[in-house]
C-alpha cells in the first residue's frame, strides 16, 4: 500500500490568471480534476474529488477552462505519492496520485457514461492485474540537442521530451535494459542518428530496436553488437525511410500465451500487458462459451494471439487480419502449435470484403479493432448474423458508436468488462459481449 500524502505545495511554470480556491467535485477519465467556479466548469490537472486547492487558469475557453494545480489545501483521503519520481511532468502516466481502486473507479464512472445508449447495467464486471511493472513494450522518445541526451516519453503539458531514470510500469527487465542503454548512450555518436528506441520482452527475452534517421557505420553497429551480447539483448535495426526492420526466420520473437507459443516480427502488434493479455483470453473463452459446434470469426486477428486459444474450444476459428505478414505468422503459429481447424485471411476490413467472409455457418464473431473501431464492416456481421458479438475494443467512444449500431440491428448487449490492461495512465480497455434478439 503506497502512503498517503499531506498538503503540500506544488509549482508549475507558465501559468496566467489569480490563484482561486476550487473544490474538486470530480475527476474525467484523463485524470483532470472538475471543479466549478461561479458556474463556469474547471479543470484542474492533478488535483482529486473532494480536495479543497487553488490553481490558476492557464486556458480560458468560451464553455470550460483549464488550470494548473498550486497547492492543496485539504487533500482527498485517496490521494497517495506517485510512484514514479517523473509523474509530474512525464506525459506517460496519468493516474499515480490516486490509489488503484479509485483509479479503476474512476475509469469505470467514465466509461458508463461513454455506454449509457447501449448498456443499462451498472455492473462493470473488473478485470485488472499489478499496477505497475507490467509493459512488455515501449517506445522511447531521443533527443539531442546541444550534445544533451533526452531519453524518455513526451510530457504532460508540452510535446517536449522528458528525460527520465526509470520507469516503474515497465517490467523489471525493460527497467534494467533502460538504464544501461541509457548509460550507453548518453556518451555515444548513435544518440543523434536515432528515431526513437522500442524496448521489448517476451518468452524469448529483451529486445532493442533502433529506428534509424540516420546511416550507422558497420563499426558503430558492431560496437552496439557487444553491448547487446554483454546485456543479453537481441538488437533490430531499422534502416532510415524503411517501414519495418529487415527480421530473418531466426530473429522472429514470441510470446507464450496459455501453452502457445506465438511468432511475431519485433514490429508487429502484440498486447503490452502478459498477465492481462492471459486474463482477457481466458475472460473471451468464459463468455462465449464455446463448443466443437461453434464456427467462429476472429476480425482485426493479428498474429492468432485470440484466434489459437480460441481454436482449442471450437470447430473452426476463421481470422482476418490486414498484415499479409501477420497473417503468414498467425498461420505459421497455427501450424506449429498443431491446431489445424483455423484458417487466415488477408483483407481490409474498412473496404468491401470477399463473400466468402459472409458465411452463415460462422456462430459467433469476435473483433478487437485498433482505435477507428469496425464500423465499415458492421453490415458484414449483420448479413453474417452470428448469435453472439464479443468486442474488445481500446477506443471507448468508437466502442460506443458501434455498439448503438448493433443494437439497433438486433442485438442487445449482455456484459461488459473493463479491463485495466494499462494502469496508472488514462487508457481503458473494455470487452462487451452482445446477444443476437430471438
Ligand atoms: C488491437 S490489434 C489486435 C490484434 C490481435 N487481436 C491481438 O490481440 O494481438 C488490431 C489488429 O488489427 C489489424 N488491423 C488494423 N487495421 C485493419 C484493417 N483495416 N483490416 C484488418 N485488420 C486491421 C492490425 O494490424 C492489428 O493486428
Ligand atoms: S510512463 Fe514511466 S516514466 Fe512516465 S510517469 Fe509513467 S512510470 Fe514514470
Amino acid at each position: 500500500m503506497r502512503r498517503r500524502t499531506s498538503p503540500r505545495r506544488i509549482t508549475k511554470p507558465h501559468v496566467m490568471g489569480p490563484v482561486q480556491t476550487y473544490h474538486v467535485e470530480g475527476i474525467t477519465h484523463e485524470a483532470k480534476g472538475v471543479a466549478r467556479l461561479d458556474g463556469k466548469v474547471t479543470f484542474i490537472e492533478g488535483a482529486l474529488p473532494g480536495e479543497s486547492v487553488t490553481a490558476q487558469v492557464i486556458k480560458a475557453g468560451r464553455r470550460f477552462d483549464e488550470a494548473v494545480l498550486h497547492s492543496i489545501i485539504e487533500p482527498s483521503d485517496y490521494r497517495v505519492d506517485p510512484v514514479c519520481p517523473h509523474f509530474s511532468i512525464c506525459g506517460g502516466c496519468s493516474f499515480q496520485h490516486l490509489t488503484d481502486e479509485k483509479q479503476l473507479a474512476a475509469k469505470t464512472d467514465w466509461l458508463q457514461g461513454q455506454l449509457r445508449k447501449v448498456v443499462t447495467t451498472q455492473n462493470f464486471e473488473p478485470l485488472s492485474d499489478v499496477s505497475t511493472k507490467y509493459r512488455r513494450r515501449a517506445r522511447i522518445a531521443i533527443d539531442q540537442k546541444k550534445g544533451v541526451v533526452a531519453m524518455g516519453f513526451r510530457g504532460k503539458s508540452s510535446s517536449d521530451i522528458v528525460s527520465i531514470d526509470q520507469c516503474v510500469v515497465l517490467t523489471p527487465p525493460l527497467q534494467k535494459t533502460f538504464q544501461s542503454l541509457k548509460n550507453a548512450l548518453l556518451q555515444n555518436e548513435l544518440a543523434g542518428l536515432l528515431g526513437h528506441i522500442e524496448l521489448l520482452e517476451d518468452t524469448k527475452g529483451i529486445s532493442v530496436l533502433f529506428r534509424l534517421n540516420f546511416d550507422v557505420t558497420d563499426a558503430l553497429k558492431e560496437a552496439w553488437e557487444s553491448w547487446a551480447q554483454k546485456d543479453q539483448v537481441t538488437l533490430y535495426w531499422q534502416a532510415p525511410k524503411a517501414s519495418k526492420a529487415e527480421v530473418s526466420l531466426e530473429k522472429m520473437r514470441h510470446y507464450e500465451l496459455g501453452g502457445l507459443k506465438l511468432n511475431y516480427h519485433p514490429q508487429d502488434f502484440i498486447q503490452v500487458n502478459a498477465a492481462m493479455n492471459q486474463k482477457m483470453v481466458t475472460q473471451a473463452i468464459d463468455w462465449l462459451v464455446l463448443n466443437n459446434q461453434d464456427i467462429v470469426l476472429d476480425l482485426f486477428c493479428g498474429v492468432g494471439n485470440f484466434s489459437l486459444p480460441l481454436a482449442q474450444h471450437a470447430q473452426k476459428v476463421i481470422g482476418v487480419e490486414v498484415q499479409a505478414s501477420m497473417v503468414e505468422a498467425a498461420r505459421q503459429n497455427a501450424q506449429r502449435n498443431g491446431l489445424d481447424n483455423v484458417a487466415f485471411v488477408a483483407a481490409d476490413l474498412t473496404q468491401p470484403v470477399e463473400n466468402g467472409l459472409i458465411n452463415k455457418q460462422i456462430t459467433k464473431v469476435l473483433l478487437d479493432p485498433p482505435r477507428a473501431g469496425a464500423f465499415e464492416f458492421l453490415d458484414s456481421i449483420i448479413k453474417i448474423a452470428p448469435i453472439q458479438i464479443l468486442y474488445v475494443s481500446c477506443n471507448a467512444s468508437t466502442l460506443a458508436r458501434d455498439a448503438e449500431y448493433l443494437v439497433a440491428k438486433g442485438y442487445r448487449v449482455l456484459r461488459v468488462s473493463l479491463m485495466d490492461m494499462f494502469p496508472q495512465t488514462s487508457h481503458v480497455e473494455t470487452m462487451m459481449l452482445l446477444q443476437k434478439k430471438k
